[in-house]
């Protein structure tokens, strides 16, 4: 029987994992691919740690050296950032050998330029935990592209995120205290300004464009707010009007023009994503052929994430297929001086907002109201403290009417 040789770039939350599985399900992939898997080097950064890793495995910080000692036929990588990573994969690409990466930064960076080189070098290229963890977003939408056209996709993709505005509403914990213990969890990128940014569901996003759209648009046009700024006031004043808030990343295809963004929204009961809890991960597509498919389960953390490195390696092994997305459509702006509908939590009502709906807070500061205003008039009662937070709200095409419970 022979042996499919893998390096290990990174040894880390998910670097680890996914040394665990593989020595301890070698039975799995020899029956499973008919080959027995030999981890041959891992690439870390500092020599000095400790490191639970058998003997006879290269461990070193030069890349030159793992790629010229080892015979290697798949590179796994799972380290931070995009450089040394890009060029390191760039490197293993051209000379043929087959790359499964976890590094959502890299691909959003590098992913179309790393994709040309595998063609060329007749390597395959995975990716599919980069974007969700354990949940097979990038095999369920690589397998729904071939005849469905996707008009809306709506998604929690940043676990770290989900986590903390869970853990804030359920536990009343402070958002230090959650983002602390989603550190320690394994959940958090290495600098978490990632997370709570929103560069993580970013750059995640971005890929999805790449892989639906074949394009990504204009970085700096993409609306994109994190949940630094979302309290426990917001969150209990938006669920007493019967709504959450959850951090979304859409991308929405309307008459050939996509519009992406990445921002805390407001979910209705009944949304695809109203229950997505804790380091979950969920995503609600919708194909003209298939209707509305929703995929949730675990975003980060070490297993979920190994698992769906493991799952991409034996692909690799079973198919060849790195097809490349050719769409026409464009990317539309985003129009900040379009009158929509938003939740927004103040106290009192801002006179310029037209207030549609009302419900009354708990807290003196704590109401909350449906208005229909432009984003940019928000944004400025935002900056000025005249209004605490606001949502868009999630679900595209639905009638405000079907979604906010009436008040007696
Ligand atoms: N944690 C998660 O739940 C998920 C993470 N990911 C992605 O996987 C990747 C790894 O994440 P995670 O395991 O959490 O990160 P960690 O910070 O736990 O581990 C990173 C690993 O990469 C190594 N490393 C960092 N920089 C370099 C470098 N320049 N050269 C060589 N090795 C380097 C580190 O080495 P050393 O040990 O010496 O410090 C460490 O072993 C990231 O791209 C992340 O976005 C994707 C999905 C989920
Ligand atoms: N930091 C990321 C890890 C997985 O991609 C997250 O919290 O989702």
């Amino acid at each position: 029987m022979t042996t499919i040789k893998v390096a290990l770039l990174g040894f880390g939350t998910v670097g680890s994992s996914v040394y665990q599985t593989i020595q301890t399900r070698q039975s799995k992939f020899e029956r499973l691919i008919g080959r027995k898997v030999e981890i041959v080097g891992v690439l870390i950064q500092d020599e000095t740690k400790q490191r639970d890793i058998a003997d006879g495995i290269l461990v070193t910080s030069s890349f030159e050296e793992l790629i010229n000692i080892c015979e290697i036929d798949v590179i796994i990588e799972a380290i931070n950032g995009i450089e040394p990573g890009a060029g390191y994969l760039q490197s293993a690409l051209e000379r043929g050998i087959h790359v499964v990466t976890a590094n959502k930064e890299l691909l959003a960076h590098e992913g179309k330029t790393l994709r040309r080189t595998a063609d060329k070098g007749h390597a395959q290229l995975k990716y599919e935990a980069a974007v969700a963890g354990g949940v097979p977003i990038i095999g369920t939408l690589q397998q729904l592209l071939q005849v469905n056209n996707i008009s809306n996709v709506e998604a929690v993709l940043n676990g770290t995120s989900n986590y903390i505005l869970t853990e804030i509403a359920e536990n009343k914990v402070s958002f230090q205290e959650a983002l602390n213990a989603a550190q320690k969890l394994g959940y958090a990128e290495a600098d978490p300004r990632n997370d709570v940014d929103g560069w993580d569901a970013f750059y995640k996003l971005m890929i999805l464009s790449d892989l639906l759209l074949g394009n990504q648009p204009d970085w700096t046009k993409v609306t994109r707010r994190g949940i630094r700024n979302i309290t426990l006031a917001d969150i209990q004043a938006v669920e007493t009007a019967g709504w959450r808030i959850k951090h979304i990343a859409s991308l929405q295809v309307n008459e050939g023009k996509a519009q992406l963004r990445v921002e805390p929204m407001a979910v209705s009961e009944g949304h695809p994503l109203y229950d997505v809890a804790g380091v979950d991960n969920a995503v609600s597509i919708e194909g003209d052929l298939a209707g509305n498919i929703k995929l949730h389960g675990p975003g980060a953390g070490a297993l979920p994430t190994a698992s769906a490195i493991l799952e991409d390696f034996v692909q690799l092994y079973k198919e060849s297929d790195n097809r490349q997305t050719i769409s026409e459509t464009a990317f539309s702006k985003e129009d900040f001086n379009r009158l929509q509908d938003w939740l927004i939590t103040a106290s009192p009502i801002p006179h310029t907002a037209a207030v549609k709906q009302r419900w009354s807070g708990k807290q003196a500061n704590s109401n909350t109201y449906l208005v229909s205003a432009a984003a940019e008039e928000l944004e400025n009662l935002l900056q000025e403290g005249r209004i605490n937070n606001f949502f868009r709200l999630a679900g595209s095409g639905r009638k405000i009417q079907d979604t906010v419970p009436v008040l007696t």
